[in-house]
């Protein structure tokens, strides 16, 4: 490990700079008229949503009259015709929230109902239809979906992850052995991640995320393929993210894992809060609705 870290750094040819703190906005470039004024926060926020829209535009997608004809779309397929409509989806419907250091939000919602979008436009990985998110340092998101490279052996993606998240080669020694132990890989380390199954990538990723403080940190299912023994410690490893006055905010469908790790929950329905609050009086709500 020692030695691929030398490797790395050799070809990079200078240390990974450690980012500092910052405040990123992704506005949209024309603001929303008729913003409702945010609620007064208490303390230092790490993340404003200020009446945020994101919507995806998907082109060639069917128009309304031709849903579900089987007919139309077998037509179209023998004959190659191509579909020139633009679609859009409206996927959060002006959401605006207040986070602050050493908050755990839980995001809940039915399937389609926008967590995801909502966690990558407070990553800054999609841009805001109207309104804007505004964060204090540097979030990181963690999904199922995190670029770790499947061909690469675990060892090397735990360092080039490392790196990817500011990590000097001192610090990513330091953490090493830990990030492998965490993750309960054993010496699946030294094969390629191709070999592993969709739980052991997730807890590596988790893993890899989770060994650097964050400022924000994203979490979306990330905790849902790993194991009983494997959510326990994720949840201990929360704990510390927010004791260290990080922001932490978790999407999972399991709303055991939610009340136990979160402070407050955010329930989005159809695009839109519906509420924000106590865990255990969002999540009732929420399953009598
Ligand atoms: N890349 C995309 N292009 C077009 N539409 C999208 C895209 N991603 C999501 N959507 C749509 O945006 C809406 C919100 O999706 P999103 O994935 O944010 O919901 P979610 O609450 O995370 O769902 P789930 O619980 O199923 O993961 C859905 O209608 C979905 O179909």
């Amino acid at each position: 490990m020692a030695e691929l870290t030398k490797e790395l750094s050799q070809v990079k040819g200078e240390e990974p700079a450690v980012r500092g703190k910052d405040v990123r906005v992704h506005p949209n470039p024309e603001p929303t008229t008729g913003k409702r004024p945010l609620d007064a926060p208490t303390g230092t926020p790490t993340v404003i949503v200020d009446d945020l829209h994101i919507v995806y535009r998907v082109y060639g997608a069917a128009t309304d009259a031709e849903k579900g004809n089987a007919v139309n779309a077998l037509t179209r397929l023998l004959k190659r015709q191509g579909r020139p409509q633009m679609k859009e989806v409206h996927a959060v419907k002006g959401v605006s929230l207040v986070a602050y250091h050493g908050d755990a939000i839980g995001i809940v919602g039915r399937n389609g109902s926008g967590k995801s979008t909502l966690l990558r436009a407070i990553a800054g990985l999609l841009p805001p239809h109207a309104g804007a998110v505004y964060t204090d340092g540097q979030p990181s998101l963690l999904g199922v979906n995190a670029a770790l490279m499947r061909e690469l052996t675990g060892e090397r993606n735990i360092v080039l992850g490392c790196y990817a998240m500011g990590m000097t080669p001192a610090e990513v020694r330091e953490k090493y052995d830990e990030i492998v132990e965490f993750s309960g890989i054993d010496e699946f380390v030294q094969l390629p991640m191709s070999t592993y199954s969709s739980g052991m990538g997730a807890r590596l990723r988790f893993a890899i995320s989770s060994a650097k403080t964050h400022d924000v940190l994203l979490i979306d299912e990330a905790l849902a393929t790993g194991d009983r023994e494997f959510r326990k410690r994720s949840e201990q490893r929360i704990r510390q993210i927010r004791e260290s006055a990080g922001t932490v905010f978790l999407v999972a469908h399991d709303l055991k894992v939610i009340e136990e790790t979160c402070n407050r929950v955010i329930w989005l329905h159809k695009g839109k809060m519906r509420m924000d609050g106590d865990p255990k009086e969002v999540i009732s709500a929420y399953n009598k609705g």
